[in-house]
């Protein structure tokens, strides 16, 4: 069935085209690195930055996915000033091979009104500055309902050590639905791999993790990356006991581990809200389980004071 085909349910057409969009913005953030200008500015922290491949994937992607679908809600990471472009060159996802997604039947009569997609446009910013590039991910989330309900996570450097081996790849997937671009596996049984923070740890991320007994923690970058991590069974668990999150960290990344059979929540187990009028900022946390493991033990376990510190 073509792209431009509306027989195809308008959710598959947005997976389809997000896809295509998330691998030209990884094309864009390859070539910033190798041109090595990376542009950097502080955002609300030092440990808050914006480079130009930020900006340029998100306009990449924002200025696409509005010309197919002009009538859907988007909200990027970087703002409005990068959602729209100068230059009047937008990227169509047309012209590439659509991928064939199937939509689970109380998805297929969604209209484009109702849905609110959620873009980041690079996640691992920190990383990225610091050449720890496989931990950067290109997000995009896609909520209808307050509901995370489809998502894409394109990796633009993996298999970057492995020379000779495909650059880069991307994975989706439509809760309820399936999975495409990688093969799941299991985290190993008789242990407890916790993946957090690396550069925006504290004492209550800490805490929270103490609190589970790991048998090891991984400190590594993104959101989007942490969640490939659980799908790919390095990972049991993603604890991030702060409020430094944003929606469009977690939209993309919940859908996929949802259609994989894991769950993400805050980290006192409530669902994250992703109508378009949520707030940006996670402020309760992120609590995230790998398919097969038991979500409301690990909510049981995090102490009274690190929940009461992370206010809504
Ligand atoms: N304090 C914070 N300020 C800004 N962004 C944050 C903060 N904490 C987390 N994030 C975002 O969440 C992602 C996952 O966090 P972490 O790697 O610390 O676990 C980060 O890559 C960053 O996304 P981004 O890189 O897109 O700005
Ligand atoms: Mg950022
Ligand atoms: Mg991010
Ligand atoms: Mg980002």
């Amino acid at each position: 069935m073509s792209l431009a085909s509306h027989t195809t349910p308008l959710l598959s057409r947005i997976i389809s085209s997000s896809v295509a969009a998330a691998n030209q913005a990884g094309i864009i953030i390859r070539d910033i690195m190798k041109k090595g200008e990376l542009g950097i500015v502080q955002k609300e922290s030092a440990r808050d930055l914006q480079t130009e491949a930020d900006r340029a994937a998100q306009r990449c992607i924002i200025t696409s996915l509005n010309k197919h679908f002009p009538k859907m809600t988007i909200i990027g990471e970087e703002g409005e000033v990068e959602s729209s472009l100068a230059s009047g060159q937008v990227f169509d996802t047309s012209t590439h091979t659509p991928i064939n997604v199937t939509c689970p039947p109380t998805l297929t009569s969604l209209s484009e009104e109702e849905v609110v997609v959620w873009v980041d446009p690079l996640d691992g910013t920190a990383e990225y500055t610091q050449g720890l590039l496989d931990h950067v991910t290109v997000l995009i989330g896609i909520a209808s309902g307050g509901k995370a309900i489809g998502g894409v996570i394109h990796q633009p450097y993996y298999n970057y050590q492995n020379p000779g081996s495909a650059l880069g790849r991307t994975v989706w997937g439509v809760v309820g639905g399936e999975v495409g671009g990688m093969a799941m596996v299991k985290p190993p049984p008789g242990k407890l791999i916790v993946t957090t923070t690396r550069s925006h740890s504290s004492s209550t991320v800490n805490d929270a993790i103490t609190s589970v007994s790991p048998t090891e923690v991984l400190r590594v970058g993104g959101a989007g990356h942490k969640v490939m991590l659980l799908l790919e069974g390095r990972a049991h668990v993603y604890i991030f006991a702060s409020p430094g999150c944003k929606k469009w960290d977690t939209c993309a990344p919940q859908a996929i581990l949802e259609a994989a059979g894991g769950v993400l929540t805050d980290i006192k187990g409530i669902p994250i809200p992703y109508h378009a009028t949520a707030p940006h900022r996670n402020s309760t946390g992120v609590l995230a389980t790998a398919k097969g493991q038991d979500h409301g033990t690990f909510v049981d376990k995090i102490p009274s004071h690190v929940k009461d510190n992370l206010k809504a």
